[in-house]
């Protein structure tokens, strides 16, 4: 089976300062895999260079056999990599369900116009339901984003991004923010993601990490410091004092 995500020697420079330097990783398939690291190891860029956000000075990113690093990002998603961001992307105004439709219909496009009207909204009112349904949040679906919990909020983000049909799902710090009392849920979301899809977490909180990965990468200004399970990553002398240390001491 083909590697679902890899970089080889992926490198970004800013002027002197090298954020991502010579990283080579593999995502494999249905991967619970967390990213983790410092503030400022360069793990936004390395997902912002994986998505085509910005173009890497060097190195190769891959995708099911196929070189994607001059990929626009637009392809990259039809393509299958879909993200979430730290930021705050919802429509406030419309409900849960609607921003659901949304992203949905961006992605049938072209395609649901060869139904009728009334076929396609039963589609994609169907299609809503179930990935809320998939997700146990229905019971957001007429809910306005703008009264929803912070914690909600970063639920229907991911809702969002799995509308498009990921194969691959990058996932920015989804608890970030988010009050201790609604963390639990998301950690229970992401329990929930359908195991097919091949996940990347970026994050801080290392219970989640611990609690959701099997495979964690460590980086530190930019390079692979480590790369193994949570037992390797948790009993590593440089982890504790880099990073693991000034949370878990
Ligand atoms: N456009 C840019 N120009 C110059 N330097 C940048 C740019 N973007 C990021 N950097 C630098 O790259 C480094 C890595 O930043 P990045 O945001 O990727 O780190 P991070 O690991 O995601 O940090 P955090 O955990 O705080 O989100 C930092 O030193 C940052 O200042």
């Amino acid at each position: 089976m083909t590697i679902p995500l890899q970089t080889v020697g992926l490198t970004k420079n800013y002027g002197g300062l090298c954020v991502t330097d010579a990283v080579d990783f593999s995502l494999e398939p249905g991967a619970r895999h967390a990213l983790i690291g410092p503030n400022g190891a360069g793990k936004t860029t390395f997902v912002n260079l994986i998505t085509g956000v910005i173009p890497p000075t060097s190195g190769e990113i891959r995708s099911f056999g196929r070189d994607i690093t001059n990929m626009a990002p637009r392809q990259r998603v039809k393509h299958g990599i879909a993200r979430t961001f730290q930021i705050n992307s919802l429509f406030p105004q419309l409900t849960t369900a609607e921003n659901v439709a949304l992203a949905i219909t961006e992605r049938t496009g072209a395609a649901s116009r060869m139904f009728s009207r009334v076929e396609r909204d039963a589609e994609l009112e169907r299609e809503t339901v179930t990935l809320l349904e998939d997700l146990s949040i229905l019971d957001m679906a007429n809910k306005r984003i703008a009264g929803l919990a912070y914690g909600q909020r970063r639920m229907v983000e991911i809702a969002i991004a799995l509308a498009v049909k990921p194969q691959i799902l990058l996932l920015d710090e989804p608890a970030a923010g988010v009050p201790t009392n609604e963390s639990r849920a998301i950690i229970e979301l992401l329990e929930r993601l359908p195991s097919h899809i091949s996940i990347l977490l970026i994050e801080h909180d290392m219970d989640l990490v611990f609690r959701f990965a099997n495979k964690i990468t460590v980086l530190v200004e930019g390079h692979v410091l480590l790369e193994g399970d949570c037992a390797q990553i948790r009993s590593d002398a440089r982890v504790k004092e880099i990073y693991l240390g000034r949370r878990h001491g």
